[in-house]
């Protein structure tokens, strides 16, 4: 039969999508297509549907040749009515009801294939629940067996996470100790001119008054000249040291070798609270975001990906990196949709383009937690002896005994006792090449590196390890934040691929099945 419809007719189009069957058999298609229907199975459907709604579709339009072509919506009800084509054609052979029958077959023809596409996609593929409801398998079945380098799988540190840590450093995080945070907003930018600005309003940080700030914060604590022992003849190198039995001796304010900031300079620090600043998109993108980072990997990782690199090389780099996706994850958590009506909420589509697409941004995230939890765990000690003194007798108590559950947790202790081995790494003395650190500015991870690798890497040195009041509060702050990402990774990532890939395949599928309703077309 050389029947020719113009596909690309409009009207045909509209009438073609609004047809009530062809939109129930498209959701039953989007159905397949989340559940990751085997493609083969998937293409088949929806070729079978489109077929369906493309003969309505030509049944139409060949019974309005010559007349006017049809302008608005033609309910699905209409079909039944007498003077309709395909109604007509079905009450010849028996009234409403065999057409009514027909279309029954139809839905249970398709309902059938969805179920078979589900069943053959449920062994490779995470899945959805019919209705909505996720079903927790791994994160992403890319992601198992031990987390490279460390000592933990990624099913343990998502279970972990999710059952104490995750829990308990939420709990942390808001006690008046761990919720100030005494920054250097200002300085000047050592490798080019930069104003600082940002587009939006909520780039800028909420400074807290500085009566907010524990007034037990503010006095200074100098170390005593004899708790420094020199090494190569460079005292701030001495306090790097690891753990005695007595490990605290109050909060120093000494500045950390292994970053740049020098937050001892109380003229230019300011307080702010954390809680009133969270992370999350605040409009700081384009070139000037992007160069920053583009110095970060570059200063520090200016072989990657070469194969030369060094396992220590590695390691920066994957802490970095590790860090800009969990960084990366925040932002899409808490993205601002709608600049207009300041609609803020999840932006998984970001969350997929910035690091779900790359498997190893993922891997960095997990290797960076358990790195910064490996430094926490072995701060334990001294974590445990520190003074938490804000002048809030019931709150200090209550961080107290939230670091002690955090960091003496059973689960903790059986499930990932090491979560990094570090004695792997920087045997050597020294470690000028470590030093490279300083370099970053980070703080936070700058704390990790120094509880990690101070000493000479004996477990049995009696030599100490000092850390600021600062250092704590951001080491704490770090390992929650990354917390979270994975938190968010682990709950969010299925489903942020299943619709970004979903879309993909959808799209492409879409094409391919135009095509094969054209050559199909032609062909009768
Ligand atoms: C320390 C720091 C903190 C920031 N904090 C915030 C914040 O709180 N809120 C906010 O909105 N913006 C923040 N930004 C900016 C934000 O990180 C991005 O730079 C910005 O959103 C622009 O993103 P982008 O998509 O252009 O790519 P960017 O994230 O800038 O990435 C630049 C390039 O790095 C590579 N890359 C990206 N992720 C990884 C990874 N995980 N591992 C390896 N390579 C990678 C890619 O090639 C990418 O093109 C921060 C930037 C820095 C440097």
């Amino acid at each position: 039969m050389g029947l020719k419809v113009d596909l690309s007719n409009t009207a045909c189009l509209n009438h073609f999508s609004q047809c009530f069957w062809f939109l129930f058999f498209r959701l039953l298609v989007k159905v397949a297509l989340i559940t990751g229907g085997a493609s083969e199975i998937r293409d088949n459907i929806v070729f079978l549907f489109l077929i369906h709604g493309a003969k309505i579709c030509i049944a139409d339009v060949q019974d309005n040749l010559g007349k006017q072509v049809y302008d608005g919506v033609y309910p699905a009800s209409s079909y039944l009515e007498n003077d309709h084509p395909i109604s007509r054609r079905v009450k010849m052979k028996g009234g409403k009801k065999v057409y009514w029958r027909m279309q029954w077959l139809w839905v249970l023809v398709a309902l059938v294939a969805v179920f078979v596409a589900m069943a053959m996609s449920s062994k490779t593929s995470p899945r959805i629940a019919l209705f909505g409801a996720i079903e927790r398998a791994c994160p992403c079945a890319r992601f198992s067996g031990i987390v490279e380098d460390c000592c933990c799988d990624y099913e343990t540190v998502d279970r972990l996470n999710g059952e104490v840590l995750n829990p308990s450093l939420q709990e942390l995080v808001k006690t008046p100790f761990f919720g100030y945070f005494k920054v250097k907003l200002w300085c000047d930018c050592p490798f080019w001119p930069d104003d600082g600005m940002c587009r939006l309003r909520d780039c800028s940080v909420c400074e807290c008054p500085e009566s907010e700030f524990p007034e037990t914060f503010k006095k200074p604590h100098r170390l005593s000249m004899n708790d420094l022992v020199c090494q190569e003849g460079k005292p701030q190198a001495a306090v790097d040291r690891t753990l005695d039995s007595k490990p605290f001796r109050g909060w120093p304010e000494i500045d950390n070798p292994w970053t740049n900031d020098d937050e001892t300079n109380n003229d230019e620090v300011t307080y702010v609270n954390l809680q009133l600043n969270p992370e999350r998109y605040t409009g700081y993108t384009g070139t000037s975001a992007r160069r920053i980072w583009d110095a970060v990997y570059s200063e520090n990782c200016p072989k990657y990906p070469s194969q030369e690199l060094c396992q220590e090389e590695k390691i920066l780099y994957k802490l970095i990196s590790g860090l800009h996706s969990s960084i990366s994850i925040h932002i899409a958590a808490d993205y601002l949709l709608d600049e207009a009506t300041n609609l803020w909420g999840q932006n998984l589509t970001s969350m997929y383009d910035r690091v779900l697409k790359y498997p190893d941004r993922v891997r960095n995230l997990y290797f960076t937690f358990l790195f910064v939890l490996r430094a926490v765990t072995k701060a334990a000690d001294y974590l445990e002896q520190a003074e938490y003194d804000t002048g809030k007798p019931n709150e200090d108590l209550k961080t107290q005994s939230l670091i002690k559950h955090l960091l003496y947790h059973p689960k903790l202790q059986a499930a990932c006792p090491v979560p990094f081995d570090e004695a792997k790494l920087w045997k050597g003395q020294g470690c000028e090449k470590c030093r490279l650190w300083g370099k970053l500015q980070v703080l936070r991870l700058g704390t990790a590196l120094k509880i990690l690798f101070s000493g000479d890497g004996q477990e049995n040195s009696v030599q100490m390890l000092h850390l600021q009041r600062n250092e704590v509060i951001a080491l704490m702050n770090l390992l929650n934040r990354i917390s979270e990402s994975v938190k968010f990774v682990h709950e969010m990532g299925p489903t942020a691929e299943r619709i970004m890939e979903g879309h993909l395949s959808a799209h492409t599928t879409l094409i391919i099945t135009w095509k094969k309703i054209w050559s199909y077309v032609l062909k009768n």
